[in-house]
């Protein structure tokens, strides 16, 4: 446990940076190059801890990866060079690892084992386990399969189709990932958009993919050669200070390099509804993916209603979100929202009770939450519950409270954003 104290800030916050890699393309661009054939460089990569388990699985299996300052460098054999790890794989805390590897681990012709860390060992796996094993894998675990740790064993996977039961990005990547190695056509139907990541770089991989509206269907027609990824910005770890931005008085900020995803960019369309100003500049397209740079200027912001399919295009963001309804004039709801429920912890309950410990006024829903604002934050001691993402929202509230705040633990803020804590020190001159 890393306890650190935080002081308020007495100037606005201005200046301009660049945040790390986007995760999940991170994450896909190991997973995609060690299953290519040839070398894949990825620049600007995302170094962290979720990121290091989805490297370490496939170095496990024969990859060779090698890490440098700038670049990673994946040297891709096909999918034939895989080897059975001897050694369980440890997917650590990340969500992501284990849902897109159990995936690639149902295609491949062997035993594995996984594991993951408490927190992920109680998140569900079912979503996945069940598609996967429709189409030929063969998965046990406690409660059926559907938690860590899991025994795998992959190979002769035969096409599905698939409407998603829940609105996972994670699952639909999962089911793609094994479709590379199935018989057939695998085709994943989804109601509700999530991040298309998966799709894009699929097809900058040579995969033999097509996404018509709400149906995306893959085979293993082609074999993946390797692409050269530049990663853009993380557009949710860029979240944390566009928030900061809005809700410190006078600030102006200007973020580099961000992706512009479509299905990520719902943070920016909720902030400038709310009242804040936002403007995009400097836009351009790399393997697929948009990216830009983001400036924020802080204005009066109102209430809310964030629901539908808004709702996977911001997931990751809601906790900061939440802590920006708070300086909102009237409500904000949040609904449709369940899903959180299931992450690092259950964010409904820990964003509710943490900023409400500070003296926010939120009412947790089944779905999402209703936010009470103006409220004046006073500080005090708040708990991360082990997630990266309610460390650095606790972190960007301590800015605006009215005295010191207190966070149990921001160790696990190095899972998603290693430099965190620099580069808020940059834009708040401290
Ligand atoms: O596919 C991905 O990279 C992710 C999908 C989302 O999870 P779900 O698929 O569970 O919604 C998101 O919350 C997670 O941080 C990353
Ligand atoms: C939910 C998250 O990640 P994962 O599902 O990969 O653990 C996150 O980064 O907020």
């Amino acid at each position: 446990m890393s306890e650190m104290a935080l002081t308020p800030i007495s100037s606005p916050i201005t200046g301009e940076m660049q945040v790390p890699g986007d995760k999940s393309i991170s994450h896909r661009s190991i997973i995609l190059g060690a299953l290519a054939n040839g070398t894949t460089t990825i620049t600007q990569f995302l170094t962290s801890e979720d990121t290091r388990r989805t490297i370490e699985a496939f170095r496990q299996m024969g990859t060779l990866i090698e890490e440098n300052e700038t670049s990673l460098i994946i040297h891709g054999k096909g999918t034939s060079s895989l080897l059975e790890p001897e050694e369980p794989i440890y997917f650590g805390n990340s969500g992501t690892t284990a849902r897109l590897m159990l995936g690639v681990l149902a295609g491949l012709p062997f035993f594995t084992s996984a594991y993951g860390d408490p927190h992920l060992t109680r998140r569900p796996m079912d979503r996945v386990v069940k598609p996967l094993s429709t189409m030929g894998g063969h998965f046990d675990g406690r409660n059926n399969g559907n938690y860590l740790p899991l025994a795998i064993r992959g190979g002769n996977l035969q096409g599905i189709h698939y409407r998603l039961p829940v609105k996972s990005a994670q699952v639909k990547s999962a089911v793609l990932l094994g479709g590379l190695f199935a018989t057939g056509t695998t085709e994943v139907i989804e109601e509700t958009p999530s991040r298309n990541h998966t799709e894009n770089m699929l097809r900058a991989f040579g995969a033999d993919i097509t996404a018509n509206g709400h149906s995306i269907q893959v085979s293993s027609d082609k074999s993946l050669t390797a692409a050269d990824v530049a990663v853009p910005g993380d557009i949710s770890s860029a979240a944390f200070f566009m928030v900061a931005a809005a809700i410190v008085p006078g600030s102006e900020l200007t973020l580099r390099r961000v992706g512009l995803n479509h299905s990520r960019t719902g943070i920016m369309d909720v902030l400038s509804s709310m009242g804040t100003e936002i403007h995009i500049t400097n836009k351009q397209t790399t393997g697929g993916e948009p990216l830009g740079d983001i400036t924020i200027r802080q204005r009066p912001l109102n209430g809310t209603v964030i629901e539908g399919d808004m709702i996977p295009r911001l997931i990751d963001e809601i906790p900061v979100l939440a802590l920006a309804a708070t300086q909102a004039d009237g409500e904000t709801k949040i609904r449709d929202a369940e899903e959180l429920r299931l992450k690092e912890t259950d964010r409904i309950k820990a964003t509710a009770d943490e900023l409400n410990r500070i003296g926010a006024s939120i009412r947790p829903t089944d779905d999402g939450m209703v936010i009470n604002g103006t409220s004046v934050l006073t500080g005090g001691r708040t708990i991360t519950y082990n997630d990266h993402r309610m460390a650095m929202m606790l972190a960007i509230a301590s800015l605006i409270a009215e005295e010191t705040l207190v966070i149990d633990d921001i160790s696990p803020i190095a899972i998603s954003y290693p430099d965190f804590f620099q580069h808020l020190r940059r834009i708040t001159h401290s």
